[in-house]
């Protein structure tokens, strides 16, 4: 195992076969010297993958929760599976469940962008709300004590930005980014902690953090459900299905650790984000997204490629008005970002689209395409 050259990291996996309705396990293998990727059939004990290198699979995606894409196939990590790799990695790819409050949801960019500038990889993320059922539940421990009635009326009274993120020692660097659980104490002590910055009081504090790994898993679970087990459904979303239009920020910038820019982005030109998701496509899902673009434009093949080649975030774009869809459309450019730094320097694929298929957002088209497009993330992929 010390021989650098068959160091080999092994997770436990698994396969949605939709047209089987079935969930397939496999143990894969992970070989940093090279960055090949084995897969096992665990139930089977047969090799399923011979050693290879998988375009866009990388050890930083390797980690509890994850999904990720191997040959078209949409796996997910269900953790480690040796002792040797879970001491190597577990702190170096730990989770953390992060909550934006009701508070300071209208601020979420900023925040967003605070987290990715500080080094974490935002893996799941959802704009919902907390019935006031879901909020006694996952704020149980503190049934009894003096500030839980305040608490529950101020977590149910807007919508919540829910987050796992995942870093070095997540846990407690989130925990000290945040700052401590009064904000006007933490403007004192952390001046630019997020609660510092955000936050008001002890009740109305910004944000939230697990405080210890099991915690956050054990939330993460709570606002993230497997969307395939039927033991719970997820939380609801909080898209209102009118007067609006569909943005997706593409897999290439949620990988850079831009989303938190672009929303910043979207909200200085006046829109409302008014329901945000991440999703990882599967390729049926991004041929059906962008079924009209086939055999019209070109880089449809490229297109859907990079649709899948990690998550994406969804967004629902409201605004007043009956132009919105025309104005939303405008403020995002043409579909060729180059074209767009010349004619229209000031939009959003000119600052952050790269070419014709890395082109930073996709936007509706036609103003009655946004709520079919809004529909199908926010209702049909829930
Ligand atoms: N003394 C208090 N007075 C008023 N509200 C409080 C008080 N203590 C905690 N709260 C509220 O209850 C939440 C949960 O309390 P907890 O003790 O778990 O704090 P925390 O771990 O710093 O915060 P969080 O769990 O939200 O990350 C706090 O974030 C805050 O909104």
């Amino acid at each position: 195992m010390c021989d650098p050259e068959n160091l080999r990291y092994a997770f436990n996996t698994e396969w949605f076969d939709a047209e089987a309705s079935l969930t397939r396990p496999y143990l894969l293998f992970y070989y940093p010297s090279d960055c090949s990727v084995e897969l096992t059939d665990s139930k089977l004990n047969r090799t399923f993958l011979r050693r290879t290198r998988v375009e866009g699979v990388s050890l930083d995606q390797l980690y509890e929760g994850a999904s990720l894409h191997i040959f078209g196939r949409l796996m997910t990590v269900l953790g480690f599976a040796d002792d040797f790799t879970r001491n190597r990695l577990s702190l170096v790819k730990q989770r953390t469940f992060a909550m934006v409050k009701p508070d300071a949801v209208a601020h979420m960019g900023e925040i967003l962008k605070a987290i990715q500038d500080h080094g974490f990889t935002v893996s799941r993320m959802k704009l919902t709300r907390l019935s006031e059922e879901g909020a006694a539940g996952f704020y149980e421990e503190h049934k009894g004590k003096h500030f839980f009635d305040p608490l529950m009326q101020f977590v149910t009274s807007g919508p919540v930005l829910a987050l796992e993120l995942v870093a070095e020692n997540a846990v407690a660097r989130w925990r000290e980014l945040i700052g401590p659980t009064d904000s006007a104490k933490a403007r004192e002590a952390a001046p630019d902690s997020l609660r510092a910055r955000f936050g008001t009081n002890a009740t109305l504090n910004a944000v939230h953090g697990s405080d210890s790994a099991e915690a956050a898993a054990r939330e993460a679970a709570f606002f993230f459900p497997d969307s395939r087990s039927c033991r719970r459904p997820g939380l609801p979303t909080t898209a209102c299905f009118a007067n609006n239009t569909c943005c997706v920020i593409l897999p290439h910038l949620v990988k850079a650790g831009r989303v938190g820019e672009v929303l910043q982005a979207i909200e200085a030109a006046g829109f409302r984000v008014a329901a945000a998701e991440m999703f990882y496509m599967e390729n049926a899902n991004a041929e059906e997204f962008y079924e009209i673009y086939k055999g019209v434009v070109p880089e449809y093949g490229a297109m859907v490629a990079q649709l899948v080649s990690g998550p994406c975030v969804a967004l629902e774009i409201t605004g007043d008005g009956d132009d919105l869809p025309e104005r939303f459309r405008k403020c995002v450019g043409p579909r060729d970002p180059e074209m767009a730094r010349h004619l229209r320097p000031g939009s959003l694929r000119a600052r952050f689209g790269v070419d014709r298929v890395q082109m930073g957002l996709h936007c509706s088209d036609l103003p009655e395409d946004g709520p079919l497009e809004v529909d199908y993330f926010f209702k049909i992929l829930q």
